[in-house]
């Protein structure tokens, strides 16, 4: 089965070429682009879909979320809007409450929260664990996750629960608990910060999750300076998330990461990306991420939403997008790349087509996986244009229309 989408007023591939093309057509053949060039000498399909002049994107890539969740925190969030700063302590009212939601209960949370996240564009997710941290609800948390999401991830060293021994809790996570998680995940995230774990407590989760064949990934550098980062990059991370107070130090760091790796044929070593959370940085009241200065520098930078309870209720990629443009000073164009393509890249899903089957995600090429957003507006410039406003057309995940 083969679908034409024609009469594009701009197709913007993020392809390694940074292609935007006017006047385009896609050829999606089940679950893969087939095609992509001028509509006027498009081939014919078994099915035809007008775009009526409206902009093509790829689907968002969300590689930051935490959806495994029950409960509530609106009190916190009314209590930081009136000048309470954000503290890891918050995690501990979601652990409580996911704890006590059957296994039935939770998928369903997470399955509507994936719902949600499509019907705006996001085709590809990831997600994580994080507030069940003891063996049984952490397994469980990221058993769910992989059915419910893309990718997933283990993240039971988000807080040392309370009462415990933080040295023995660490004991736990590279121990009982990987196990119990690792046939559920490919990837292990650490909350390395004052207040959560600290460098030395961080290091040996990442070693043990590393030892165990997960990827790596770090909560670094969100509420303070501090070792996140530089860890992230000594650890070989796939990347570092939040990057709100960065040195010098962190910048080259995370820049000399990226020197093997060939932006031109998106070939070599893939460095640390840095993931920028703009909705969680607004919410918590932090200085917004540089991700400007972060890009100057040769970083590959992707934007996600962060989607949880505490820090960032929201898993609009398109309010991501305008926050970047508007007031982390990224054009249009770099802003959409990073919740497309960047986030592939954090994620290693920006290669492959059909020779091996893995299927490319975040750009707009033949044998990539057919992950499309069509905008309810003539160019991609409207996400930043006409913030808020719903801008989601159609989405197709993996060939299929979700709306
Ligand atoms: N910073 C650590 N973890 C989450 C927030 C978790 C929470 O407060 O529930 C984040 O990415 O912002
Ligand atoms: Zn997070």
């Amino acid at each position: 089965m083969s679908i034409l989408i024609t009469n594009i007023a701009e197709l913007m591939t993020q392809d390694l070429e940074h292609r935007v093309l006017k006047d385009a057509a896609v050829v999606v053949e089940g679950e893969r682009i087939s095609w992509i060039g001028p509509a006027a000498s498009a081939p014919a399909a078994d099915d035809a879909v007008d775009a009526g002049r409206r902009a093509l994107l790829p689907g968002w890539v969300d590689s930051h979320t935490h959806l495994l969740f029950a409960g509530d925190r609106t009190a916190e969030f009314e209590a930081r809007m009136a000048g309470e700063s954000y503290s890891a302590g918050g995690i501990a009212v979601t652990v409580g409450a996911t704890r006590a939601t059957s296994d039935f209960d939770l998928t369903r949370l997470a399955l509507g929260r994936v719902a949600e996240a499509v019907s705006q564009g996001t085709t590809y997710l990831e997600t994580k664990t994080g507030y069940g941290l003891d063996v049984e609800q952490e397994a469980r948390s990221a058993r769910i996750a992989s059915t419910a999401a893309d990718q997933a991830t283990y993240l039971g060293a988000h807080l040392v629960p309370a009462g415990q021994d933080a040295d023995a809790y660490t004991d736990l996570v590279c121990g009982p608990m990987l196990s119990a998680v690792r046939p559920y995940v490919q990837w292990a995230d650490v909350f390395c910060e004052k207040g959560a774990f600290t460098e030395d407590q961080s290091r040996r989760v990442l070693q043990a999750c590393r030892d165990a064949g997960l990827g790596l990934r770090v909560h670094g550098n969100q509420l303070g300076e501090g070792p996140g980062v530089r860890l992230a990059v000594e650890m070989g991370a796939a990347s570092v998330d939040h990057v709100n107070y960065l040195a010098g130090a962190d910048i080259d760091a995370l820049a000399g990461t990226w020197t093997g790796w060939d932006p031109a044929t998106g070939s070599g070593t893939r460095g640390t990306v840095a993931t920028c959370l703009p909705a969680c940085d607004l919410s918590t009241r932090q200085p917004l991420a540089p991700a400007r200065a972060l890009m100057d520098a040769g970083i590959q930078v992707a934007l996600a939403s962060n989607c949880n309870p505490g820090t960032s209720y929201t898993s609009s990629m398109a309010y991501c997008v305008a926050t970047a443009v508007l007031q982390m000073r990224l054009s249009v164009h770099e802003a959409v790349r990073a919740a497309t393509y960047g986030g592939a890249l954090a994620l290693h899903k920006d290669r492959g087509t059909d020779a091996d089957g893995q299927r490319a995600v975040g750009s707009i090429a033949v044998g990539h996986r057919a992950d499309l957003h069509l905008l309810n507006a003539p160019s991609a410039t409207h996400l930043a244009y006409r913030p808020g406003m719903p801008l989601t057309y159609a989405v197709w995940r993996a060939g299929v229309r979700q709306r």
